[in-house]
């Protein structure tokens, strides 16, 4: 058996560049963006009046002027106008450019307009007040977004911004999810006394949806010859094979040999670790990188959020954040092992506090849908206080 770190360390190892694919602007949020994004033109890319109002030339003020002739509207999506007398006055709207010979805009709430003359009740009129400059925010073919960044709503908003309808993404890997036993059945069936549904798939399928991976779904049966054939042709069209059961001691779990026979390399079998001692992690020669997940419901979620999300995050460039938090009360643990425990999170005065939440096994898949974070415990130790911030990994 190894460390956590070191199952970190083999894992971090493996990493895999899927490449780079093109999607549209609606189905990038959450990638990783893989092109440079240059500004098409100015930001803003004219003189932006900001409030609703006047436009003058605000010299005409600062010389004694206080009342202003309206000449006409500058509207919000027309083209620019042009302030005849510089004694008179536009009116304007938020978002129209600012009239030409005009280089302040007075706000309504600060005019009186009267018979088509605008006073100003103001004390001050500074030039360009309430003017969103031309090219402030960056200029024609300014870098706006590089390489590696998340695409979050808001990069969507400045790429549509930036009339791009088709963005260049990293590619995600061809994922399948494998239960195995003959135990399961279907979820629509009625399981028999001795039967369970299979879960496992399911919350694996949908945590791999959060990361815009639509995983296709298998079932394996507890027959080697059976299961070797499935998984042949599982390898052959996946970049990534997950796995849940039959990698402990069991006489049906045929997982470890079965994959031995199909050119399955072993990185490690074991880690020293609860809930995930028997997790299996390897390599298809040439072929797909094989996460093996104890079938334990909480073993198969912890294994999934500490060492196969951390590798697909490596994988297509995403940035892994540390988190900590303190323990919301004092934990035992004697096992010479690492301990995950499941943990609700609180946030009081600013202090993330991680209360274990108790599971009687990691079959206990009541509690784990109480779960909002893992915290890991680190191995060596049997006792651990509440004024000592541990990792945290959100689920
Ligand atoms: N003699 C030993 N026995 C066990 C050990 C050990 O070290 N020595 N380790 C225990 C630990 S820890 C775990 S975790 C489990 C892992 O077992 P497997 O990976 O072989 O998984 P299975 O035996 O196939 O199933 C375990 C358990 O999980 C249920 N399961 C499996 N798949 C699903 C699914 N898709 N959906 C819902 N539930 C699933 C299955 O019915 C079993 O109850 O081994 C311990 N034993
Ligand atoms: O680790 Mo098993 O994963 O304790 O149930
Ligand atoms: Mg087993």
């Amino acid at each position: 058996m190894i460390s956590v770190e070191e199952a970190r360390q083999l894992i971090a190892a493996t990493t895999v560049d899927f490449g780079i694919e093109e999607v549209g602007l609606l189905q990038c949020l959450g990638r990783v963006l893989a092109q440079v994004v240059l500004a098409d033109r100015d930001y803003p890319p004219f003189n932006r009046v900001t409030m609703d109002g006047v436009a003058i030339l605000s010299s005409r003020f600062g010389s004694g002027q206080c009342v202003f002739p309206v000449e006409g509207i500058q509207a919000a999506g027309s083209a620019q106008l042009t302030l005849h007398d510089a004694n008179n006055c536009l009116e304007v709207m938020t978002g129209a450019m600012l009239p030409k010979g005009c280089d302040a805009v007075i706000p309504y709430e600060q005019i009186e307009i009267k018979d088509g003359i605008a006073k100003l009740l103001t004390e001050e009129v500074k030039p360009l007040q309430n003017v969103h400059l031309q090219g402030t925010d960056s200029k024609a073919g300014q870098k706006l977004l590089s390489p590696g960044a998340i695409i979050t709503p808001a990069v969507v908003g400045l790429l549509a911004a930036s009339g791009l309808n088709k963005v260049q993404v990293k590619r995600l890997p061809k994922v399948a999810v494998c239960a195995t036993g003959d135990e399961l059945v279907e979820i629509d069936e009625t399981p028999l006394p001795h039967q369970i549904r299979q879960s496992n798939s399911y919350m694996l399928l949908s945590t791999l949806q959060a990361e815009n991976i639509s995983a296709s779904r298998h079932h394996l049966t507890d027959d080697p010859a059976a299961m070797k054939d499935q998984l042949r042709e599982i390898i052959a069209s996946n970049n990534v094979v997950l796995l849940s059961g039959a990698v402990s001691k069991g006489k049906f779990d045929y997982l470890p040999q079965v994959l031995n026979g199909l050119g399955f390399e072993t990185i490690f079998h074991g880690i020293a670790q609860r809930p995930g001692k028997p997790f299996l992690f390897g390599k298809i020669k040439n072929g797909p990188v094989v996460f093996g997940f104890p079938g334990n419901p909480v073993s198969t979620f912890v294994c999934y959020h500490l060492y196969f999300k951390p590798w697909l995050h490596q994988s297509i460039g995403k940035e892994h954040q540390p988190l900590k938090a303190f323990l919301g009360r004092p934990v035992t643990f004697k096992p010479n092992l690492a301990y995950h425990a499941l943990v609700q999170l609180s946030y009081p005065e600013g202090r993330v506090i991680a209360s274990p939440v108790d599971t009687s096994t990691s079959g206990d898949m009541v509690m784990l849908a109480q779960a909002q974070g893992i915290l890991t415990l680190p191995a060596g130790r049997d006792e651990f206080g509440t004024d000592e911030a541990f990792e945290l990994t959100l689920v």
